[in-house]
C-alpha cells in the first residue's frame, strides 16, 4: 500500500510525517523502526502520525527512531502545528497542547511541567530540584516531566561532556523505569542557556524541543535564569518562557523540506 509522508524537521531534529486524517495505517513498533533506519528505510530520528482526534483538532502519535512510541515531543509539535495552519489544538498521549503557527515556524503551549518523583517516574523518592545521584563528573540533576521525562544536568561546558558514553548508562538506569531524556546545559546569562541532548530511544540529536522546555523550567526553578529563556542547542536556538503555575510556551522555526510518496509494504 502506497503512503504520502511529508518530510520535516524543527532545527535539524528531522520527522517523517504521514498525515492519517484522512486514510488510516497501520503502525507497528517495527515497522516504524524500519522507516526511521537511515541505512535501508527514509530516516528520521521521529516517525509522526497525525490522526482524527475526538477531543482536539487532531492527533499526534511519536514513535522514536527505535520504534518505541512517546508521550511528547517539542520539535515535531511545530511541524504539526505548521502543516494545521493558524490556531490548533493537537491530543498527544502526554496531554493536549495548542498550536499557533506563524511565518516558518510556530508557538506551542506545552502544557504544564510536572516535578513529583513519581511524576517524572523515578524508581522511588527524591528531591527533583536536585538529585542526589551522580554518574562520574555528572552530578546532583534536576529531573522534569513536560509530557515526557527528562533529567537536566548543569555543568559549565556542554562540549566537554562525553554524551555519547554517558547518555545510553543514564538513559537505561534503573533510577528511571521510563528511561529518561538525558539533557546537559550550560547557564550562560541570566536569559540564555546551552544545550545538548541524548534523547531516550535515538541518541544525539541537533535539537530537542521538550529538553529545551525542560531544562528552562529548571533553570528558572533553580533561580539561575528568568523566563523567556533563548535555549542554543546544536541546530539553533529555541525561545521558552514559563512562570511557575503556568504552561510553558515554546517559540521556533518548523521546516518542511519534501513531500513523497512509498509503499508501507516495505516497511514488514
Ligand atoms: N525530539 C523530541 C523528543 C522526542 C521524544 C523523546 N526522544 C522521548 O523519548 O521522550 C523533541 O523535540 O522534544
Amino acid at each position: 500500500m502506497a503512503f504520502r509522508f511529508h518530510k520535516m524537521h524543527g532545527l535539524g531534529n528531522d520527522f517523517v510525517v504521514i498525515d492519517a486524517r484522512e486514510g488510516a495505517v497501520e503502525m507497528s513498533n517495527a515497522r516504524a523502526r524500519a522507516i526511521a533506519d537511515r541505512r535501508t528505510g527514509i530516516g528520521c530520528d521521529q516517525l509522526i502520525i497525525v490522526e482524527p482526534s475526538e477531543v482536539a483538532d487532531a492527533r499526534m502519535r511519536i514513535f522514536n527512531a527505535d520504534g518505541g512510541e512517546v508521550e511528547a515531543c517539542g520539535n515535531a509539535s511545530r511541524c504539526v502545528a505548521l502543516l494545521l495552519g493558524d490556531r490548533s489544538t493537537i491530543e498527544t498521549l502526554g496531554g493536549t497542547i495548542r498550536g499557533e503557527a506563524g511565518q516558518g515556524g510556530a508557538t506551542v503551549d506545552m502544557g504544564h511541567p510536572r516535578f513529583d518523583w513519581d511524576a517524572i517516574p523515578l524508581a522511588y523518592p527524591m528531591d527533583t530540584r536536585a538529585m542526589p545521584v551522580a554518574w562520574e563528573e555528572l552530578e546532583s540533576p534536576a529531573a522534569v516531566n513536560v509530557g515526557n521525562p527528562h533529567v537536566i544536568f548543569f555543568v559549565p561546558d556542554t562540549d566537554a561532556v562525553d554524551l555519547e558514553r554517558l547518555g545510553p548508562i543514564i538513559e537505561t538506569d534503573p533510577l528511571f523505569p521510563e528511561r529518561i531524556n538525558v539533557n546537559v546545559a550550560t547557564i550562560v546569562s541570566r536569559d540564555r542557556l546551552r544545550l545538548r541532548v541524548w534523547e531516550r530511544g535515538v541518541g544525539l540529536t541537533r535539537a530537542c524541543g521538550t529538553g529545551a522546555c525542560a531544562t528552562a523550567v529548571a533553570a528558572i526553578r533553580a533561580g539561575h535564569v528568568e523566563g523567556p529563556v533563548t535555549v542554543e542547542l546544536p541546530g539553533g536556538p529555541l525561545v521558552i518562557d514559563w512562570r511557575a503555575g503556568e504552561a510553558i510556551r515554546m517559540t521556533g522555526p518548523a521546516t518542511h523540506v519534501f513531500t513523497a510518496e512509498a509503499d508501507m509494504d516495505a516497511f514488514g
